[in-house]
């Protein structure tokens, strides 16, 4: 497995990102494969502009049936806000990865 050292996010949560209020997000099997401790450059999806980064602190699988409001917390969202949001990105997946994050702070 070669480490990605970039990842894309929606740029609707730029804001939550580089506020530390989102501290992790939940992918698919196609977009796991990040090297806990390592720096990862941030972009929106929508145009591809850089906007951090971000040290990976660990990636666990997880089923979406076992999603908690502990991991929506760490989204700043509530669960069912959460849940919908999955189901829309990854419609009919299970298998899921919540890869922790922090903020690189220059
Ligand atoms: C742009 C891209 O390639 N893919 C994704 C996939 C997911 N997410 C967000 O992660 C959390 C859990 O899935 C939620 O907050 C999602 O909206 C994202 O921003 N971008």
């Amino acid at each position: 497995m070669v480490p990605k050292s970039k990842i894309t996010f929606f740029e609707r949560f730029e804001v939550d990102i580089l506020s530390g209020k989102k501290t992790l997000t939940i992918r698919n099997e196609e977009e796991k494969d990040y090297q806990p401790n390592t720096q990862v450059n941030v972009y929106t999806y929508e145009q591809e502009r850089w906007f951090c980064r971000l040290i990976i602190l660990r990636v666990e699988p997880i089923l979406f049936e076992n999603l908690t409001i502990e991991h929506a917390r760490q989204e700043n969202m509530t669960l069912a806000e959460l849940k919908t949001i999955i189901q829309e990105i990854y419609p009919g997946i299970n298998q899921l990865y919540v890869i922790y994050y922090e903020l690189v702070t220059p």
